[in-house]
Parts: structure tokens; C-alpha cells; sequence
């Protein structure tokens, strides 16, 4: 927690080239009274992106030396912290450029180094632009994989979610079991031990997180009508069947599994406080759809926390210049990551 008692994020600001350093400025401006947004990006560009967006947006620069020897500054009124993390080439709005993609990932390491050192409490992450880091030379499919190798962790699970909104009347969360993945290794990869450690996994963290005593999960099948019967693939039979039977016996309250293209319907989601798809484009498309730009993404399962936004890097938005991106999401991140500090 900052002085003032806010809780203190690490923003990475993401893809220099796309529409994060917009979109983490202008949510960290907005609440800046809610909590304490540390930026994390090259401190020139964000003051240029700043003062394009709104001269009101007034920053207060450091960087890593300085916080190594003396800790975060205090926070000064009505300014945003900005950690500077110097990038190597000149941003094209629209164009990312690989020379940039190392200062991308080192913007991730110095969040997780910032929560593990004690002076900010969560990490909020601005979308990147994953084929560009690995053009950059950098192995990296994806935040979720990277944070969970940079803290040792075996299993981690991508949860998408979104408050009820005018077009849906109840909370919608979405775990995937395989995240970035090509869509031919996905039966493979889909056994009974990671759908097991998937369960739980989602199950602890929606009681520690979201602060839900008995959450309940309904499971996708992976094939069309959840392999009808064997006769359209036997990974239900052979795997999550199975898998769901263990998971009961161990007291989690799954369900499943369903035929994925019509578990997405009121009587089912209604009573339920998850969903678990198979895969990334089974859930995120519908999670997608339903947010209405209000999702956020939460890595359960991480020793630290992270939130995210639902979308990319907009790189189509960023190359008209700023001003056009929608900040929803990113609010929607930084207030997760805060109600989850504060349980
Ligand atoms: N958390 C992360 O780092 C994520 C990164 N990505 C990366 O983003 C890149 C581009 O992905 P796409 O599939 O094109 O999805 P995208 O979300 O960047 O764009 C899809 C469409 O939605 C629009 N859009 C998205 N967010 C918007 C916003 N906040 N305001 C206004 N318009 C918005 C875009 O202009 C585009 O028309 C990929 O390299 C992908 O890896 C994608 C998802 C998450
Ligand atoms: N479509 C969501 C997504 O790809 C997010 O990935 P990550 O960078 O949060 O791992």
C-alpha cells in the first residue's frame, strides 16, 4: 500500500506501438484516487503520449537505480509515476519494431522484481504484441506463460471475466485449459492431470480471489456435441470424463461435460460462477462478445497478482493517432488487481 494507503500497481505498459501507453495513462489518470498506477515504460515517450491525450496528465519520472537505492518516491498530487524503462528505436504508432521488443519483456521483469521487493503490491499489464517480442528474439506466447516461468510456477490458468451488464445479467468468468497453443496440439495437451490441476487451481483462486465459498464449474467438452457419445472424438470419454470424476471426488463442484456451443445460454450460466473451456478461442470469443469492452484477465494460480485487459494491441487504432482507444478494460485491471489486494 502507498503512504496515502492506495493500493500501489505495477503498470507495464505493453506493445510501445499500439494503443497501451494511451490506455495506461488515461485509466491511470482517472483513478488516480482509487489507487497508485507506477507506469512502467520509456518516460519520454509517455510524456509525449501524455501530453497529446490531455496537459492535465502530469507525471513524476524515476528510474530502477534510483527505486533500488532509495524505494519509491513518495506520490505527489494529482501525478503519475512513471518507472523509466528506455526503448532502443523511435515508436511508429501502428508499426512495432522488434528493437523495441526486449525493453517490452524487461518492463514485465521489473513489475514482478517491484511486487517481490514489497513497493507495489500487483501487476497490470498493457497488451503486447507476442509475434514482434519473438521476432525480437525472444521466446513468448504469451504473458501467462512468461509470468509463470519467471516465478516457477508449473500451472497456471488464464481467466477471462466481466460484471453483468446490459446484455447479461450475471457475472461471466471463463478459465482456459490450454492457452496459446496451435489449435493441432490442443487434444494432446488436454490430459487428466491438467484438467485436474486446471480445477483446481480455478477453484481455490475463486474462493481467494473473487471471495466465492462454493464456486461452482461447468466444463466444455472439446469435441462437437461433447464427442456425441464417442462418435465425435473420444476425448470426453477417454480424458474428462475422468478427469471431472476426480475432480468431484476431491470436492470441487464441476459439471460437465457440455457440448461448448450451447453451454453459453442463461439456464446454464446463471448458476454457475465459471466456465471451463478447452481452449482459447472456445471461451475468449464468447467472453469477448459478452464484455462489451469491460473484461479483464486474471492469471489465477500466480504467486503474485496480475490483471490485464480482454483485448490486444489495436495497432489499427494506435496508427490514427491517440485519442481513439477505448480505456475501459484497463480500468476494469487496475480494479480488479485492487479488490484483490485489499481480500
Ligand atoms: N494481453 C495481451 O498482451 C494481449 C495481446 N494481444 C496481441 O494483440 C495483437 C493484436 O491482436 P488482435 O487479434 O488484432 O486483437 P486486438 O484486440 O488488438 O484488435 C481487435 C479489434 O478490436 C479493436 N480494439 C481492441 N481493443 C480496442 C480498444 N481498447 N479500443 C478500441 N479498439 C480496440 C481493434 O482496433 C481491432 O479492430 C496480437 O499480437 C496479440 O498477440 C492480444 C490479446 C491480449
Ligand atoms: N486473448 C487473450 C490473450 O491472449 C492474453 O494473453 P496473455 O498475454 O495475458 O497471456
Amino acid at each position: 500500500m502507498s503512504e496515502s494507503g492506495l493500493p500501489v500497481l505495477a503498470v507495464t505498459t505493453g506493445e510501445p506501438a499500439g494503443i497501451g501507453p494511451e490506455i495506461s495513462l488515461r485509466a491511470a489518470w482517472s483513478l488516480r484516487h482509487e489507487v497508485r498506477p507506477v507506469l512502467i515504460g520509456d518516460a519520454a515517450f509517455l510524456a509525449m503520449i501524455a501530453s497529446e491525450l490531455d496537459p492535465d496528465i502530469r507525471l513524476q519520472a524515476t528510474n530502477m537505480a534510483a527505486v533500488r537505492h532509495t524505494g519509491l518516491p513518495a506520490g505527489l498530487p494529482d501525478r503519475i509515476t512513471v518507472l523509466d524503462c528506455p526503448l532502443k528505436a523511435h515508436v511508429r504508432p501502428g508499426i512495432p519494431d522488434p528493437r523495441n521488443g526486449r525493453s517490452v519483456v524487461q518492463t514485465l521483469d521489473i513489475a514482478l522484481e517491484a511486487i517481490r521487493d514489497g513497493w507495489c503490491d500487483a501487476m497490470v499489464t498493457a497488451p503486447v504484441q507476442k509475434s514482434v517480442i519473438n521476432d525480437a528474439g525472444v521466446p513468448f506466447s504469451g504473458h501467462t506463460e512468461y509470468l509463470a516461468e519467471k516465478t516457477h510456477t508449473d500451472r497456471v490458468v488464464m481467466m477471462l471475466a466481466c460484471e453483468a451488464n446490459a446484455h447479461l445479467p450475471y457475472p461471466l468468468r471463463v478459465a482456459l485449459a490450454t492457452t496459446h497453443l496451435p489449435l493441432r496440439a490442443v487434444p494432446d495437451a488436454i490430459t487428466e492431470t491438467l484438467l485436474m490441476e486446471v480445477l483446481r487451481i480455478t477453484d481455490a483462486d475463486l474462493r481467494t480471489k473473487w471471495g466465492i465459498s462454493a464456486p461452482k464449474i461447468l466444463v466444455c467438452g472439446l469435441n462437437p456435441h461433447a464427442g456425441e457419445n464417442g462418435y465425435l472424438g473420444r476425448e470426453e470419454l477417454d480424458v474428462i470424463i475422468p478427469a471431472l470424476a476426480k475432480a468431484k471426488a476431491a470436492g470441487i463442484d464441476v459439471h460437465g461435460p457440455y457440448p461448448a456451443d450451447t453451454l453459453f445460454q442463461h439456464k446454464y450460466l446463471a448458476q454457475a460462477d465459471a466456465v471451463l473451456t478447452m481452449y482459447h478461442d472456445q471461451g475468449l470469443t464468447v467472453l469477448k462478445h459478452a464484455s462489451l469492452g469491460q473484461g479483464v484477465n486474471v492469471t489465477l494460480g500466480l504467486p503474485v497478482i496480475r490483471t490485464s485487459v480482454d483485448h490486444g494491441t489495436a495497432l489499427d487504432v494506435a496508427a490514427q493517432g491517440t485519442g481513439l482507444a477505448d480505456a475501459g478494460s484497463m480500468q476494469v485491471a487496475m480494479r480488479v488487481a485492487a479488490s484483490m489486494i485489499k481480500k
